[in-house]
């Protein structure tokens, strides 16, 4: 702890945050280095992680959670934004450290978990709003923010997007807005519809050099649902959809449905042209075949395909009880 002895020299009061050794000197003094299988990359320049941080609009007074901190640049800049109270949860103990050093920089303000975002209990986190049977549409004081690996990112968003149409996790609070960076062209292709993508930060500002940019984008959850359908519906469908997304839409929609009952759709469009009302149209018409179909929701052509796979090998004609249409389960 001989960096944090010089700093209380220096400033024995309080270690103000401009005390602290730079991120750089922070990475040397605890030997921190980037593991390439956790797809470490971290942002030093704090012009960078300003204007991530700003993409979230105005921090101050806010309560924020940043998920994969690491050495902490991304945090300085979150703080120095006029945050009152940051959460943050890093999985790698080796930054545990040097992050409650920069905790004592700022005391009262940051406090330090260590932990895995993925199953971490964000609605244990900060204090809840007293009544949360509506949404309330004003977006609470309370955001997330992140430079996660794309390994990370991706399913975590998914989770979230669950989360939000459950109202559960970090949307308990509310419409938690959510700033996170993706692989450039993931981030492209999320803010396709929105134009919501404004910043792009190269992947030379990242060390070490990533292989691709990257996007950063802001989200704000929707006050109500553009698909009035239950979440796995909805994702199923467009899994399924969007599955072969170079060929025509019918390929995925067949998919749905056993084969045996599948019929001959039109090959009309591709994945990438279907609009918000073309999903919300396939999801409602599958809601009700499901409804009318017992088993048809949880029905998996890959599982189906396995079986008959099985089947094949062991000279048995039995595809197994996927699903009976007609409701016979
Ligand atoms: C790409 S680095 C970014 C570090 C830092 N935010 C920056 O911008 O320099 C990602 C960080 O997320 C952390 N991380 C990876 N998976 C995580 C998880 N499941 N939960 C929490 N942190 C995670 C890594 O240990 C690493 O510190």
């Amino acid at each position: 702890m001989y960096a944090t002895f010089i700093i209380r020299m220096a400033a024995p009061r309080k270690i103000a945050l401009f005390c602290l050794p730079t991120i750089g000197e922070v990475i040397k003094l605890y030997n921190l280095r980037a593991e390439k299988q956790l797809s470490q990359n971290f942002l030093l320049d704090m012009r960078l992680t300003d204007k991530i941080v700003r993409q979230a609009g105005s921090l101050r007074d806010t309560h924020v959670c940043e998920v994969g901190p690491g050495p902490g640049g991304l945090t300085r800049s979150i703080l120095s934004a006029g945050t009152a109270d940051l959460l943050v949860v890093e999985k790698d103990n080796c930054f545990i450290p040097g992050l409650n050093l920069l905790s004592e920089a700022a005391p009262g303000k940051l406090r330090v978990v260590h932990g895995d975002i993925l199953t971490y209990r964000m609605d244990r986190g900060f204090s809840k709003p007293n009544s949360t049977k509506t949404v309330p549409l004003d977006p609470p004081d309370l955001h997330i923010i992140g430079n996660l690996p794309f390994s990370v990112s991706t399913p975590l968003i998914i989770k979230w997007l669950e989360n939000i149409s459950n109202r559960t996790g970090p949307f308990v609070y509310g419409r938690t807005r959510l700033t996170l960076t993706f692989q450039k062209e993931v981030a492209e292709r999320l803010t396709a519809s929105t134009y919501l993508c404004a910043v792009t930060i190269p992947g030379r500002a990242f060390i070490p050099k990533p292989e691709v940019d990257v996007g950063v984008v802001h989200f704000t959850p929707l006050a109500q649902p553009q698909i009035k359908q239950p979440f796995k519906l909805v994702e199923k469908v467009v899994r399924n959809v969007f599955q072969f997304r170079s060929k025509h839409c019918h390929k995925g929609i067949e998919m749905l449905f056993p084969e045996t009952e599948r019929l001959e759709l039109a090959e009309v469009m591709s994945p990438t042209e279907l609009s918000i009302p073309d999903i919300r149209a396939l999801a409602d018409a599958y809601s009700r075949l499901c409804s009318e179909n017992q088993g048809l929701l949880t029905y998996d052509f890959r599982e189906e395909l396995r079986l008959k796979h099985l089947n094949r090998r062991s000279g048995s004609s039995n595809t197994g009880n996927l699903w009976c249409p007609g409701g016979a389960g």
